[in-house]
């Protein structure tokens, strides 16, 4: 989930993850989805429990596949937006919540995918696209396509 406050100052909200999986990365809030939860319950679940903040208007942005050679299991995460929400952001043992104008978002402390869709997300369009990565974090290849909306027509358009 990336909170983006839309005001005078246009910022989101990334967090740098503090342990796990892409520890030491500044991503937006996630995780795995629990039995039972759907894909936008855990959304706001991991929002919660990492960053403190409540979504009010979530709404799904784009669909990536991560592939990695060195995991059999390839990863399908969706990014949702949110430019309302409640609760002000604190960090957590899990995350470090920072707000970053949108010019100065950390591309070089991130997963190597963000900087090639993240002008589609920021430009207010929907997407979808597959990460190949070697060695967890080279980025190899990639494919990425805008789709229409939003809002993400899911599940018409899968990925
Ligand atoms: C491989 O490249 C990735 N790029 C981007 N942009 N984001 C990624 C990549 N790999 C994972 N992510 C995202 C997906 C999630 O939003 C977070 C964290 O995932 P993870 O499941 O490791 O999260 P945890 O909080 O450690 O897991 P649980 O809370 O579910 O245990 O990163």
């Amino acid at each position: 989930m990336i909170v983006h406050s839309e005001g005078d100052s246009r910022k989101i909200l990334l967090g740098m993850k503090k342990r796990g999986f892409g520890a030491g990365y500044y991503n937006g809030f996630g995780g795995k989805v629990e039995p039972g939860e759907t894909i936008e319950q855990a959304a706001l679940r991991e929002l919660e429990e990492e960053a403190h903040v409540t979504a009010l208007d979530m709404e799904r942005r784009g669909v990536l596949r991560f592939i990695f050679d060195d995991n059999p299991q390839p990863w399908e995460v969706h990014v949702f937006h949110a430019t309302e929400f409640s609760g002000e952001p604190l960090e957590t043992d899990e995350m470090a919540p920072v707000w970053f104008l949108e010019a100065d978002i950390p591309f070089d402390k991130m997963w190597a995918d963000d900087v090639h869709w993240y002008p589609l997300f920021l430009g207010g369009k929907c997407f979808r696209g597959e990460f190949f990565f070697t060695k967890t974090t080279t980025l190899v290849k990639h494919t990425l396509e805008e789709v229409a909306g939003p809002p993400f027509p899911w599940p018409d358009v899968p990925l």
